[in-house]
């Protein structure tokens, strides 16, 4: 009988074992640049600051597409294409209408963007306008999906997309039913902006993995989704806003919270970052705009929360905060369910990852590492019934 092996590894055929792929380089990329240890950002050239200030997010998505900025003619042709594209396939529609109402809205979300792929012409993904193309439309219908959930879960008529105005205005307004006033519709228009890229996240490997077997956009999109999901990457922010309702709830001290949570061994979401060894440079403008916010809307205490937190982790774990933490603040100011906060994530970061695909297919090579086998050889075979 052969022998059982498990400990015979033989460690050359693994030159570069490195679990979680931290500090692995796997692409090459005009997207973005991190400095983790400055807390630097920058999309395409530019630095997140000058985004931040004076971008609006469509200027953004063209940058993230094209690599360069749009002068106005191309600005105005982009903003015309994405209002045209808002509305959904009636299919889609009825989707959202009849699942259930107690769905998780990032799950309907990724059902219902991979629905929107059987609606597009399935042609070769050859050419590039052809993928920006796609992109626009996938952006467009993103936000209406959306708000089309949150108001059928809750009983409320589905509105209809504007075929005006810009990406935050339109959701803002399709989601309550109101026209935004001007500074709800900067606030949004800058939160898109802050999460549009991000170098090699977890979700956008996952789309250019997905896009390097030469699938389509739609398949690279839905994987995405499901991968921003998790609480570890952009399902932190709805998880940082649950904590800060339970510290409420339970009438809670937040230093004290936050000291049980560490000596229970338990992350504490928002904080902690694989690149940043200091603090997330868009976390940095969040927080300002937490701080307006919650002061313009009654919801001091949760900013006051949120720094005696920030302040307790750096001091026992000397962790920072990252885009999650203060983000969810905002949107709670804002009036936008916990739930919702990835999907605003997802409704941003679309455009990195469109970015990311459509540069993975101009120079394409299928993504496949290896993994080491620690499982055992030469077992021998034993029929069911002898089991
Ligand atoms: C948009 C985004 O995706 S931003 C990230 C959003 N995710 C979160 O906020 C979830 C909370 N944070 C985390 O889980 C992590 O910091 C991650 C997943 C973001 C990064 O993970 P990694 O680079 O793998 O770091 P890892 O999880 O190994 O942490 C290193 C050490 O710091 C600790 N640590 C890291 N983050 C946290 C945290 N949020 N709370 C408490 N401890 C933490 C870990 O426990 C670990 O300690 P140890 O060495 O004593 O075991
Ligand atoms: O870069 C990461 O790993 C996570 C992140 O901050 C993002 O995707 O915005």
């Amino acid at each position: 009988m052969a022998e059982s092996l498990k400990t015979e590894i033989d460690l050359s055929q693994y030159p570069h074992i490195n679990k979680g792929l931290a500090g692995i380089v796997a692409f090459s990329s005009n997207k973005s640049f991190i400095d983790g240890e400055k807390g630097e950002l920058i999309y395409a050239g530019y630095d997140i600051d000058t985004l931040a200030e004076n971008a609006s997010f469509e200027e953004v998505c063209f940058l993230l597409w094209n690599n360069r900025l749009p002068n106005q003619t191309e600005l105005d042709d982009l903003n015309t294409k994405l209002q045209n594209s808002r509305e959904l396939p009636q299919p889609v529609l009825n989707y959202i209408q009849n699942t259930s109402k107690n769905a998780e809205p990032m799950a309907v979300l990724r059902t219902a963007v991979s629905m929107l792929g059987d609606f597009h012409k399935v042609e070769a993904d050859d050419t590039e306008e052809f993928r920006i193309n796609k992109a626009i439309t996938i952006t467009a219908k993103i936000p209406t999906i959306i708000a089309a959930f949150d108001r059928s879960r809750s009983g409320k008529d589905i509105i209809e997309p504007l075929n005006e105005k810009s990406t935050a205005f339109n959701f803002l307004y399709m989601l309550n039913g109101e026209e935004p006033g001007e500074e709800a519709e900067k606030t949004m228009d800058l939160c898109l902006i802050l999460h549009a890229e991000h170098g090699m996240n977890a979700s956008t490997f996952t789309n250019r993995a997905i896009c390097s077997t030469e699938s389509d956009m739609y398949s690279s999109v839905t994987g995405a989704i499901g991968a921003l999901k998790g609480p570890l990457h952009g399902g932190a922010n709805q998880q940082v806003m649950n904590m800060l309702l339970d510290i409420d709830e339970k009438d809670a001290d937040p230093v004290e919270y936050i000291h049980q949570r560490l000596d229970a061994k338990e992350k504490v979401m928002g904080f902690g970052h694989r690149v940043y060894k200091t603090m997330d440079p868009r976390a940095r403008i969040l927080r300002g705009m937490s701080k307006q916010l919650s002061e313009e809307t009654g919801h001091t205490d949760l900013y006051e929360w949120s720094e005696a937190i920030l302040e307790t982790m750096k001091s026992e774990k000397d962790i920072d905060p990252n885009v999650d933490f203060f983000s969810a603040t905002v949107y709670y100011s804002m009036g936008i369910k916990p739930d919702l906060y990835t999907c605003i994530f997802t409704m941003s970061r679309v455009s990195g990852w469109t970015g990311h695909y459509i540069e993975q297919a101009e120079n394409n090579r299928l993504v496949r590492p290896r993994a080491l086998y620690i499982g055992e050889k030469n077992k021998e075979w034993v029929p069911a019934e002898q089991r």
